[in-house]
C-alpha cells in the first residue's frame, strides 16, 4: 500500500502553469444568489484534493464549472497550462478530464466491458466506414479497446463484471465501474463526485488503497467532493473548504481539522447547525 504524505506542500510557483487544473477567481451566480463567491482552487500534479463543505455550500456547482458543465459567471478554468473556460465538457474530458457523477450515469443494459469501450471512443481511430465494413485495422482496434476495458476493470477490481449488464451490478461495484470508465479517457485529473456514497467500510476502506495507486502508478491527480469526513481526512493530501460559495479554509487535513472557522461552518457557533459531524472528531478514526 502507498501511503498519502498528509504535509503535501501547498502549490508553489505559477498557479496557472504548474497545476494540472487551476481555477482562477470562480464565481457563479444563479439569478440573485452567489452560489461561488471569488474561488480560486489549484490541483497539483499527482495529487489528492478535497472539497468539502456543509450542504449547499457549492460544491457541486463549482466542481460542474471545473468540467465546464456550468459557465462561470467570472473567472477562468485552466487545464494543464491551457485555458478551457469556454471549452465544452466532452473537449475538457479528450484533453485530460475525466469525472463520475454523484448520481452513477452508466449504460444500464450495456455490459461492464461494453460501458468502459464506450467512452474510448475519443481516443479510437476507426471512422464511420471502416466501422461499417470492419476493416482489418478496425477490427484489430476493437480487440486492443477489449483488451483495454478488461484491464481497466481488474483495475478498479471488478476482474469478473466483464459481461455482467451493468445495471446487475451491485452498487459498489458500479462506482467502480464509473472510475473504470472515467480512466478510460486516460485522464491526467480524475474528478470523482461522491465516490464511496453507498459503498460498505471495506469497499471504502479499499477506495483509500485504490486513489493512491491512481496516483502512483498512473501520475493521475484526483479531486474528491465527499461528505464521508472518514475518507476525506484519511485520504487527502489538501482540503479546500466551501461555505455559503466562498472559500473559508485550505490546508493539510491536520490544518483543517483544527481550524475554528471551519469547525464553526459545520456546527455553528452554537454546535448545532445540521447535525453534522466535526472533522476533528474524525482524528485517528479513519
Ligand atoms: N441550477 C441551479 N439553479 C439555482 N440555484 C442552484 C443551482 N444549482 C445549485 N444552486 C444553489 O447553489 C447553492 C450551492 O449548491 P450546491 O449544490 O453547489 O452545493 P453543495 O455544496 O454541492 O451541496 P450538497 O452537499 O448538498 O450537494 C445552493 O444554494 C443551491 O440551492
Amino acid at each position: 500500500m502507498t501511503e498519502t504524505t498528509a504535509t503535501a506542500p501547498a502549490p508553489v510557483g505559477d498557479p496557472f502553469t504548474d497545476n494540472i487544473l487551476y481555477a482562477d477567481h470562480i464565481t457563479i451566480r444563479f439569478g440573485g444568489l452567489v452560489a461561488v463567491d471569488d474561488v480560486s482552487f489549484a490541483i497539483p500534479p499527482r495529487s489528492v484534493t478535497s472539497l468539502i463543505g456543509p450542504n449547499g455550500a457549492g460544491k457541486t456547482t463549482f466542481f460542474n464549472v471545473l468540467t465546464g458543465l456550468y459557465e462561470a459567471s467570472e473567472g477562468s478554468v485552466h487545464l494543464n497550462g491551457r485555458d478551457v473556460t469556454t471549452v465544452k465538457p466532452h473537449r475538457r474530458a479528450a484533453m485530460g478530464m475525466a469525472r463520475t457523477f454523484q448520481n452513477i450515469r452508466l449504460f444500464g443494459l450495456m455490459t461492464a466491458e461494453e460501458n468502459v469501450m464506450v467512452a474510448m471512443h475519443p481516443h479510437l481511430k476507426a471512422g464511420v466506414l471502416s466501422t461499417i465494413i470492419r476493416t482489418p485495422g478496425q477490427r484489430r482496434e476493437e480487440r486492443e479497446a477489449r483488451d483495454t476495458a478488461r484491464e481497466l476493470l481488474a483495475y478498479v477490481g471488478i476482474p469478473k463484471a466483464e459481461g455482467e449488464l451493468a445495471r446487475n451490478l451491485s452498487y459498489g461495484d458500479q462506482r467502480r465501474l464509473e472510475i473504470a470508465r472515467a480512466m478510460a479517457l486516460q485522464p491526467k485529473v480524475l474528478l470523482l463526485d461522491e465516490p464511496t456514497a453507498g459503498m460498505n467500510p471495506q469497499e471504502s476502506a479499499a477506495f483509500n488503497d485504490f486513489v493512491y495507486r491512481v496516483r502512483d502508478e498512473r501520475g493521475i491527480s484526483v479531486l474528491l467532493i465527499e461528505h464521508d469526513m472518514s475518507v476525506i481526512m484519511k485520504i487527502s493530501e489538501r482540503i479546500t473548504v466551501l461555505d455559503r460559495g466562498r472559500m473559508i479554509a485550505e490546508g493539510t487535513p491536520d490544518d483543517i481539522r483544527n481550524n475554528q472557522q471551519v469547525i464553526e461552518a459545520y456546527l455553528g457557533k452554537t454546535g448545532t447547525r445540521e447535525g453534522r459531524r466535526l472533522p476533528v472528531a474524525e482524528k485517528g478514526t479513519a
